[in-house]
């Protein structure tokens, strides 16, 4: 979620863990961002201009954030390289910050590319972090779990939800009306429109979805609530092992599968091909006769 604290909270999660003496190897994924806070490990500033993409390309913002990642995205097996690199103490976490904009991350090939190549090999999480003083109205509030929803289906990976900036607002409002659709539906009693009701509807489809999320809040200024963000983190770790590994090797033996009919079907057409072509050519006898 744009400007949602994403950076501020990774400048957070890296104070933490350098305090627990588990400092975290750090990825700035975001070639727009002005200013990082943080000490990055691995910065894609350092090898793509932003500003250079916008006018080499002749694009826009967006396009241009797009097109510095995609452009990133083609060496980022020398980034996955860095992370999984022997290191004496071993490296506890990774943790990469990303551009704010859903469709730019999750719904492009890089953002996917990217994922999958950490999910391949490090236990991975994805943690969406939202603004909870702007997710106090309810349909604000579904709109960010329709992302968060679509992120959690496109991704298959385990999710934490981070409501952040809880100093300014606490998050109870929001994990009850995960919890409990007649909260949900009384906030959204007053309002009649077609929004409204399409948001109780979605409510109710969210169920299942609510069910498979870690839910915490936080404050990336005071630090409030890191602890708890921490055990969600280990539990999604559990459930990377349990559930993601799994269905990663599944989805392996579907696509080795898929290939080997895909190359048995190739043999019966080259095999159909030499049929046909034989069929037009004279055979020996004939060939001997016209002689
Ligand atoms: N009060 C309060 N403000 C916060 C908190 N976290 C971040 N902010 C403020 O929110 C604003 C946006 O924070 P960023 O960390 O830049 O947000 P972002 O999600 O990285 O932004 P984009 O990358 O542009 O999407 C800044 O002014 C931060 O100081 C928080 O926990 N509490």
């Amino acid at each position: 979620m744009a400007g949602s604290g994403k950076t501020t909270f990774m400048q957070r999660l890296a104070s933490h863990l350098s305090t627990i003496k588990k400092p975290g190897y750090l990825l700035n994924l975001d070639p727009a961002v002005a200013k990082v806070p943080y000490n990055p490990n691995v910065d894609i500033r350092d090898t793509i201009n932003y500003k250079n993409v916008m006018k080499e390309y002749n694009l826009g913002p967006n396009g241009a954030i797009l097109t510095s990642l995609n452009l990133f995205a083609t060496r980022f097996d020398q980034v996955i390289d860095l992370c999984t690199k022997e290191r004496d103490p071993p490296l506890d976490y990774v943790l990469a910050d990303t551009p704010g904009q859903i469709e730019i991350f999750t719904w492009s090939a890089s953002g996917a590319i990217i994922t999958e190549a950490f999910a391949t090999v490090l236990p991975t999480a994805i943690v969406f972090v939202l603004d909870t003083p702007r997710c106090t109205a309810p349909q604000t509030f579904m709109s960010n779990m329709l992302q968060a929803c679509s992120i959690l289906y496109k991704t298959r990976l385990p999710l934490l939800l981070v409501f952040n900036k809880i100093d300014v607002a606490r998050p109870d409002f929001a994990l009850e009306w995960m919890q409990d659709f007649d909260t949900f539906f009384e906030a959204l009693r007053a309002d009649t429109s077609y929004a409204a009701s399409l948001s109780r509807s979605m409510s109710l489809v969210l169920e299942k979805f609510y069910m498979n999320l870690r839910a915490v809040g936080v404050s990336a200024i005071t630090g409030e609530g890191i602890d708890e963000f921490m055990r969600a983190v280990d539990a999604a770790r559990e459930e990377f092992d349990r559930e993601y590994l799994p269905d990663l090797e599944r989805r392996k033996q579907v696509d080795l599968e898929k290939k080997r009919r895909e190359m048995e079907m190739e043999r019966v057409q080259e095999d159909m091909r030499a049929a046909r072509a034989g069929s037009r050519q004279p055979t020996i006898p004939e060939a001997e006769e016209e002689a």
